[in-house]
């Protein structure tokens, strides 16, 4: 505020905004840790001298009398002491009436603010005004006072303060506001400090209350079991007088407390404070806050009443723990006192619940309860997601940065906060990323399939199972089998899934769930066996519980598929397209190697071998030793075909089928690895360049990619997963010559059963006898006599029914 025509003084401008009653625009309030509360900053530049902020509050003249032991709603800190004209008056800030200067900081080293008063209608207004220039983003700080206050305590201050000091009544001191009962976090510093206020009486009646309290909250966090209503959190109003050697022995519970770095406040997660009665604070916020104010309207010592005001309690511990873990400052808020003597953050999660935070190896034991006993069901649509972000910032913080922003990017709702909080899911996503590097297209399918897995969590809290260290454990196995049941939508009297694709991809996600879990765990042997006995179980029985089902239920469907003549041509487009881009891939590579040429031959190779292969997924994670030492190769149908054997991540033997043409295109892409910038410690044949040593391309991917290039007519089915079987086929057969083809045609009418250690099942070279005769067709012109036969309806003549 400005005098027209010309500038004013910082005491008239003070004077401006006593009457306005108004703070500065450019002061905002911020948290800043659980120690030291809010404080308040500036947005610009403040001049020295000038008039920064008034501590406003209610001015009270106690006409000569110091407020003898007053326990009132006004004495609760922010009560500002001085002198003035030889009477003791008082600012009494205590209401949070949105004013910025109750909020100020001491600062007894270096304030940039001093206190001076400032009279108007006759009463003394206590103003900052600034002693140095203030710049934009400091916080606005000043002293106050020469007494010691506990955040200014060294040991020597510690024990200094121990004895006895005498009050001056100056009437220039300006000591700052005294805090009745103090959220000052440091207990320990608290019950040695001797406060020469006015209220030391209070304060050590006070401090005798805290300790009690205290003495049982520690006691109580400890005998609490697993409740949502735990008992520490619960209030007590009675007086009690605790002896010596209780006191000793809750100063040594309060010092352990404090070095444990946890606090036996709440916070208020309307105003971020932390206090100790937060009920009775919580009555200050009931005109503003309509569920506290329903809370409150519910009768005295109910178990609804209790149950709903622990609801808010654990609302703001829970805003409170963010910000604690966020600002790596501050002191945890814990529901149950731990055992041991470090605080790990990492090892604490957020109960998805009652939000109060527990030992991630206590959150599925408590959560089936507290979900019983929760009204917010998970399922409740009235579960605040709003601020559940990136909860546990402890034990995402040292992920790299790729799989953070992947799990900042999700849509934040439950299915958000269980991904985020399953410590396996989150390894899973580490793992992808690590899979896909960096390529941001694949985020997206990142995102997917951690939400596709989300959900199952989420399903399995169904059947109280609520982490997935938990649900891969033996006597678990049935729970998951029936959970991607349901969510495949299972049908007993049709026996066929809905979505089947959906419990074949949820298998193998528990399959890698299952393998990440015994990496990780190679020193809890208990984990490991679990998670072995789990997938043998998953080996033995999965089949036949699930996928057998699945498969069968995609076949089904196939009927009414698209596996008919044209589907055919569409996969022949798709042929010539990756011939044409391998062609000029190599000739490019030939010509000019580089990292781009090396990761457009590699992809179209790589979508090559996989369509061939069927898709099988060892064929993405090939090693560059398996192509290298392919000395047991076999040449399988014609000259064309060889086959290597490949031992696949489960140590299976698996067979890969590669065309010369592609033996060719791998070798060339050998001998330029290096010169293409392919980690020379990355052991995959299909290796992206400029990447990491474990980074590799995905067939999946590869082919997704091209075949959205190719023009086929039907783009997606070249893309559906039923269907990459007869693409093998097709390919096949495309890869022989004509006279190989005629060949083929007598040798599988004939001869089928001959070729059995390739074709595992007769009736996949049936489908191959079946292909190959509509390829014969294409080539002759006499295609048409097929249109609109599915694969089933075309004959092989002279072929038995196997
Ligand atoms: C007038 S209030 C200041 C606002 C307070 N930070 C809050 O969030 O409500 C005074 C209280 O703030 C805290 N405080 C002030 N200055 C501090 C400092 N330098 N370090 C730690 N706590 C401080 C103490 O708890 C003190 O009782």
């Amino acid at each position: 505020m400005e005098k027209r025509g010309g500038k004013i003084t910082p005491e008239q401008d003070a004077l401006q905004y006593i009457a306005a009653c108004r703070d500065k625009p450019f002061l905002e309030e911020r948290f800043i840790d659980s120690l030291k509360g809010k404080g308040v900053f500036s947005h610009k530049t403040i001049e020295p001298s000038s008039f920064v902020v008034e501590y406003r509050g209610k001015i009270i003249c106690h006409k000569n009398k110091r407020p003898e032991n007053r326990r009132g709603d006004t004495v609760n800190g922010f009560l500002y002491e001085f002198s003035w004209k030889g009477t003791q008056w008082c600012v009494d800030a205590s209401k949070e009436d949105g004013s910025l200067g109750r909020l100020v900081n001491d600062d007894h080293t270096s304030p940039n603010c001093e206190v001076r008063k400032v009279l108007c209608e006759g009463k003394p207004h206590l103003c900052l005004f600034a002693v140095e220039e203030i710049s934009p983003g400091e916080e606005i700080t000043y002293s106050y006072g020469d007494k010691s206050y506990p955040w200014r305590s060294t040991d020597e201050d510690l024990a200094a303060s121990n004895s006895e000091e005498s009050h001056s009544d100056d009437d220039d001191e300006l000591p700052g506001p005294s805090r009745g009962r103090d959220s000052f976090g440091n207990i320990s510093t608290r019950l040695h400090f001797r406060d020469s206020s006015p209220f030391t009486k209070l304060d050590s009646f006070q401090e005798k209350r805290n300790t009690r309290r205290q003495l049982k909250d520690i006691s109580s966090i400890q005998k609490e079991e697993d409740s949502a209503l735990s008992s520490n959190e619960r209030e007590s109003d009675g007086d009690y007088e605790p002896s010596d050697t209780e006191l000793k022995s809750s100063c040594k519970s309060a010092i352990k407390a404090k070095e444990k770095h946890i606090t036996a406040k709440n916070y208020c997660y309307v105003c971020g404070n932390g206090v100790r009665k937060i009920s009775r604070h919580f009555k200050k916020h009931a005109d503003e806050e309509p569920e506290i104010a329903a809370a409150l309207a519910l009768r005295k010592n109910s178990i609804e009443r209790r149950r709903q005001l622990d609801r808010l309690r654990n609302r703001g511990n829970y805003r409170h723990n963010q910000e604690v873990l966020r600002s790596n400052t501050g002191v945890l808020k814990l529901k149950r006192r731990p055992k041991d003597d470090v605080i790990n953050a990492s090892k604490f999660v957020h109960c998805l619940f009652c939000k109060g935070m527990l030992k991630r190896s206590e959150i599925s034991r408590h959560l089936p309860n507290c979900a019983k006993r929760s009204s917010d069901n998970v399922c409740s649509k009235t579960v605040d997601f709003s601020d559940v972000a990136l909860t546990e910032s402890e034990l995402l913080k040292n992920l790299p940065s790729g799989v953070w922003r992947i799990l900042r990017a999700m849509k934040q709702d439950e299915v958000a906060f269980v991904v985020q909080n399953d410590p396996l899911l989150i390894r899973m996503a580490q793992s992808l990323v690590d899979e896909y590097g960096n390529d941001p297209s694949k985020h997206d399918h990142i995102r997917q399939k951690l939400r596709e897995m989300g959900r199952f969590l989420l399903a399995l809290h169904d059947k109280g199972i609520f982490g997935f260290e938990y649900a891969i454990k033996p006597h678990n196995f049935y729970k998951v089998v029936d959970t991607v049941k349901n969510l495949a939508g299972f049908s007993a009297e049709e026996w066929r899934y809905k979505n089947p694709n959906l419990a074949l991809k949820l298998g193998n996600s528990l399959k890698t769930l299952g393998d990440i879990l015994i990496s990780g765990a190679a020193s809890d042997k208990k984990v490991v066996k679990d998670a072995n006995a789990f997938i043998k179980l998953c080996e033995n029985q999965w089949t036949e519980l699930v996928s057998q089902t699945a498969v069968a239920s995609l076949t089904g469907r196939k009927v009414n598929s698209p596996s008919t003549i044209p589907f055919t041509r569409d996969v022949q487009t798709f042929y010539r397209y990756l011939q044409k881009a391998s062609a000029s891939a190599t000739e490019s590579m030939t010509a000019n190697e580089s990292p781009q040429v090396y990761s457009a031959l590699c992809r179209v190779t790589l979508a090559q071998t996989s369509v061939i292969n069927k898709c099988a997924p060892e064929v993405s994670a090939m090693t560059l030793k398996s192509f290298q030492e392919r000395g047991d190769t076999t040449r399988v149908l014609s000259k064309h075909f060889i086959k290597i054997n490949i031992m696949s991540q489960t140590g299976e033997n698996v067979a890969v089928l590669l065309t010369s043409q592609l033996v060719n295109a791998l070798t060339l892409l050998l001998s330029k690895r290096h010169a293409c910038n392919v980690h020379e410690d990355n052991p995959f044949l299909f290796a992206k360049p400029d990447c990491s040593s474990s980074s590799h391309y995905h067939g999946g991917s590869c082919i997704k990619a091209i075949v959205s290039l190719c023009s086929a007519k039907n783009p997606e089915h070249l893309r559906s997963v039923h269907l990459y079987k007869h693409t093998a086929r097709i390919f096949q057969i495309l890869n022989l010559e004509n006279d190989e083809l005629d060949h083929l045609g007598k040798l599988l009418d004939h001869d089928i059963r001959a070729e059995r250690d390739y074709y595992r099942l007769p009736e996949a070279a049936v489908e191959l006898a079946k292909i190959a005769k509509l390829i014969l067709a294409m080539e002759k012109g006499s295609l048409e006599n097929f249109k609109g036969n599915s694969l089933e309806e075309i004959e092989i003549e002279g072929l038995c029914p196997v």
